[in-house]
This record gives C-alpha cells, structure tokens and sequence, in this order.
C-alpha cells in the first residue's frame, strides 16, 4: 500500500527510541522522584519558552508478563480508557496500518491547569534480536507522537499539547533447567522502560506542574501496570 504521510517520521522516531532504550543512560543528570520496590521514576528539569517540559524516564521490572502484553494493552485503542484514568474520551480518527493509528483524547482537567487534549499517532512494533547470537535484544515498543492537524480532529478550545511518549519493554525469561519445558508467568519478567516528554501546550505555574508530574506519573505507571497483570493472569502468555 502507499506510504502514508508519516511513515519517514514514524520510522525515524522509533529508531531514536530504541537506541536510547537500549543505553538506558540513567546518569546523574537525572533525578529520582519517585522509588517505589521495581519502580524508579526519573525526570530531567528542563523549560520551553518559559515552560515546564521536563523530560521523565521511568524503568519498572514487573514480573509475570510480557513486553508483548505491556505494549499491547498500552497501544489498543479499545482498551485505552479501561486503564488511562486521566481521560476524559479518547477516539481514533484513522488507521495507517494495522498497527498504526492516529488518536485524539482529551485529558480530564488537573487544577488549577486548564483542560488538555492530545493528538498523535501510536505505533506498536516488536525489534526482534537480529544478529545471530540468541541473547540479543529483543524489543517490543509503542510510541505516542504528536501531529500538528488532522482532518478528522474535532475543534475544540482545549490546549493542545506536544508529546514524544515511548514505551520500550524486553522480557526475560528463566532458563529451561529451572522448569521441565513448560514456561509459565512465574518464569517471565518484563522490564519497562517509559520516557515522556511532554510540552504543556499552554503556560502553567513551573511548581505546579512538577508537583502534577510528581504525582500523576508514578500513579499511572503502577495503575497501567496493574491492569496488564489483573487482564493476563488468566490467559496464555503472548510471547
Ligand atoms: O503515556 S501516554 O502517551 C498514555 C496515553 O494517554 C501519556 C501520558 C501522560 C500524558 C500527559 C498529558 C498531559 C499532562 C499535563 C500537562 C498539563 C496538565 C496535564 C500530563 C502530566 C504529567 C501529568 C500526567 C502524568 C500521567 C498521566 C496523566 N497526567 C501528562 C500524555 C500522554
């Protein structure tokens, strides 16, 4: 089929994203705000025109499921406001693949900020280990990118804001001497890693959105992955 619009970016903003995965550069310009047992959330302060848009990095290791599961609940569109409890609504207004579309959602208003509203495409992608040797890499991932416009998207007076979200997951899995063949949840572990660079959109109070930042990410990674487990525990493992 034809190239769609955003097949070059697409392809340019994942590579960017595995790459930076893959170094898992925590150093120490990063800090810790939030440690809690697997989880670790980082973030860097940074400002835009006056703006807060700290970059955060989360690393979370969760036992018990897949980066397969982890990337597909947090792609499908279906199940988005089962688990996303800052949305108001969230719709996808066009498909450019089957494992690519684009979404509008708009965020429930956090005081004393205004109301927010996001419009981006999400891609799901599984970067299996290429070279030869077995214990390469093995990476599923989704990305969150923002677009400017899109035909379908409703107007609205909300302020949009900018996002450059990737989640990158690797799962491991205990070696066959430990279990007679048959792998089950006990013997996989899912390491996340989740960085979100988001711009506000519209000015709001440096000291508040930190404290928003500080609260709502660890929040949602833990409620996200919760939910994962709560959706897999019964089913067959997707590897
Ligand atoms: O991982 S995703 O792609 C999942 C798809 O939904 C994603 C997560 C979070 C956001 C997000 C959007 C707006 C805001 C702010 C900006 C000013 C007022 C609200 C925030 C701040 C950080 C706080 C926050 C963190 C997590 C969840 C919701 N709220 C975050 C966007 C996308």
């Amino acid at each position: 089929s034809p190239k769609h619009k955003y097949y070059k970016e697409i392809n340019e903003v994942i590579a960017e994203h595995i790459k930076y995965a893959a170094k898992l550069d925590i150093d120490n310009t990063w800090e810790l705000i939030h440690d809690e047992g697997e989880m670790k959330v980082f973030k860097r302060e940074m400002e835009e025109d006056g703006m807060v848009v700290d970059p955060l990095k989360a690393v979370h290791t969760v036992k018990g499921i897949t980066g397969h599961e982890v990337c597909h609940y947090f792609w499908n569109p279906d199940v988005r406001m089962e688990w996303e409890g800052t949305l108001e609504s969230a719709q996808v207004l066009d498909w450019f693949s089957e494992d690519t579309c684009v979404c509008y959602q708009i965020h429930k208003k956090v005081w004393p900020t205004t109301q927010r509203e996001a419009l981006f495409w999400t891609q799901i992608r599984h970067v299996p280990n290429e070279d030869e040797d077995e214990d390469g890499p093995d990476y599923w991932i989704v990305c969150n990118y923002s677009i400017p416009d899109h035909d379908k998207c409703p107007a609205s007076k909300n302020v949009r804001i900018n996002m450059n979200v990737a989640m990158v997951c690797e799962t491991s899995m205990e070696p066959p001497s430990s279990h007679d063949g048959e792998i089950t949840r006990d013997h996989i572990t899912c390491r996340i890693t989740y960085a979100a660079n988001v711009n506000p959109g519209g000015w709001a109070p440096a000291s508040v959105l930190r404290a928003v930042y500080k609260r709502e990410y660890p929040k949602f990674l833990k409620r996200f992955t919760q939910y994962v487990m709560d959706q897999t525990k019964d089913k067959p493992i997707m590897f």
